[in-house]
């Protein structure tokens, strides 16, 4: 995991704090949305759109401090669509301490230019 390049590192903020002063859920599932669309959008060379969120485990709770990292690879491609895999890191302490809070499988589809599916190249 250490080696591996975040597609984005961010930090919550004092309004993403839920009642029981952790970080919302929907706040980490954008930034999943957002480094997978990422990913899925370089596979695709066009745009994507999610279709689906096959998977989602929240692990462990994200902290205010926490610096998040969020990973996402390419797990499948299909005829119009791509399954990717995403894993968020939290680092804590100044370094010192990394969990692994949640992660994820999902599924985007290739957009031509009327917003339908596209064919994705798959060699
Ligand atoms: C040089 C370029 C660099 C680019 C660098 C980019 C960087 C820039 C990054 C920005 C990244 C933004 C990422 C935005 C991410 C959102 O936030 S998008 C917003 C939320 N999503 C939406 O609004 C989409 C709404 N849904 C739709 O418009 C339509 O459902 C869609 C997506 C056009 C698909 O239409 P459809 O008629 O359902 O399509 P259909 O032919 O039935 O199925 C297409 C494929 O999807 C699969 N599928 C359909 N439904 C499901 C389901 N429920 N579960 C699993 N699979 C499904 C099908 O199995 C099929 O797969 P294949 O067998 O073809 O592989």
């Amino acid at each position: 995991m250490t080696n591996r390049i975040p597609i984005l590192r961010v930090t919550p903020g004092p309004s993403d704090i839920n009642a029981n002063g952790h970080i919302f859920g929907g706040w980490v599932l954008a930034q999943m949305d957002i480094a997978a669309g990422i990913v899925a959008g370089r596979r695709a060379d066009g745009s994507v759109a999610t279709v689906a969120i096959e998977r989602m485990e929240f692990i462990a709770p994200i902290e205010l401090r926490d610096l998040i990292s969020v990973y996402a690879d390419v797990e499948r491609v299909g005829r119009t669509s791509l399954g990717i895999r995403i894993e968020v890191v939290a680092e804590r302490d100044r370094g010192q301490t990394m969990v692994k809070v949640t992660e994820g499988l999902f599924t985007f589809v290739a957009l031509d230019d009327q917003h339908r599916p596209r064919l994705v190249d798959r060699t």
